[in-house]
């Protein structure tokens, strides 16, 4: 279980997140959502550790995480961000095995069984085909997928995702939110930023809005995201229609 406890944090004077609160159960895939600049990577990275915040604590489990070295919250924390670039050509299948870096023991490096680990994490994703081509030669979109397959091979109670399915085709977009709904189901806690309303209302189990440095809305995604919220984030220009089970996002035209 992920707790967020009245978090807020400044870029210098510039404050972005303010007394920030929400819990995410083990189970549930609950999404951030919120314009650009809304904060939502500045959380994520709040997390992961990358950045300290001035206030608030975060708790995995019950354990306070805010004052852990970043290699301990790699145990219980993966990350996916919205892109990474290597600085050296590493194959596919070195990059998935990165995600076993901190389980590993010292001087031993990967034992089979991490080796084991990384290929089920690629055949999940549906990377398998990709495992022998460097890593720098591939298309943003498989580029995603692998860092997917990365962050399951860490095997962590949680996963934090920025945006995850931005530059992937519809289809590998609705195979990777199945994917994570499977995951959260079976016993993770995901957190995923996401920018399509209508992928958030139909995969997601909590919405977190977060708008002028603070939550706006918080809950079932159904009955979180209305007109009003949406009117709030964008102005004027989309209403929900309901098409048979779904909640769809429509432009006003
Ligand atoms: N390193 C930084 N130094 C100073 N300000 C920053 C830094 N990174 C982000 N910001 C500012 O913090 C605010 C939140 O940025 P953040 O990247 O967290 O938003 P976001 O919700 O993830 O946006 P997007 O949807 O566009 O990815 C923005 O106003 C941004 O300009």
């Amino acid at each position: 279980m992920l707790e967020v406890k009245n978090l807020s944090y400044s870029y210098g004077e510039h404050e972005v997140l303010k007394d920030i609160s929400f819990v995410v159960n083990k189970g549930e895939l609950c999404a951030i959502f919120g314009p650009n600049g809304a904060g939502k990577s500045t959380l994520f990275k709040c997390i992961i550790g990358f950045l300290k915040p001035n206030r608030g604590e975060i708790h995995v489990n019950g354990q306070d995480i805010t004052k852990m070295p970043i290699e301990k919250i790699a145990k219980l924390i993966a990350y996916v961000p919205q892109e990474h670039k290597p600085p050296f050509p590493y194959l596919v299948k070195e990059v998935v095995l990165m995600g076993r870096t901190p389980h590993l023991n010292g001087i031993f490096g990967p034992k089979k069984e991490d080796v084991d680990k990384a290929i089920k994490a690629m055949e999940a994703i549906g990377v398998i085909n990709l495992a022998d081509k460097p890593y720098t030669d591939l298309s943003g979109g498989q580029r995603q997928l692998v860092l997917l397959a990365r962050a399951l091979a860490q095997e962590t109670e949680v996963m934090v995702l920025d945006e995850p399915t931005s530059a992937l085709d519809f289809r590998n977009q609705l195979k990777i939110w199945n994917i994570l709904k499977k995951l959260a189901k079976s016993g993770m806690s995901i957190i995923v930023s996401v920018h399509d309303p209508n992928l958030m209302m139909w995969f997601c189990d909590k919405v977190i809005v977060l708008h002028k440095k603070r939550i706006l809305a918080y809950g079932n995604p159904q009955e979180t995201l209305t007109e009003e919220v949406l009117k709030s984030l964008y102005g004027d220009i989309c209403e929900i229609k309901n098409i048979d089970k779904f909640k769809i996002v429509v432009p006003k035209l």
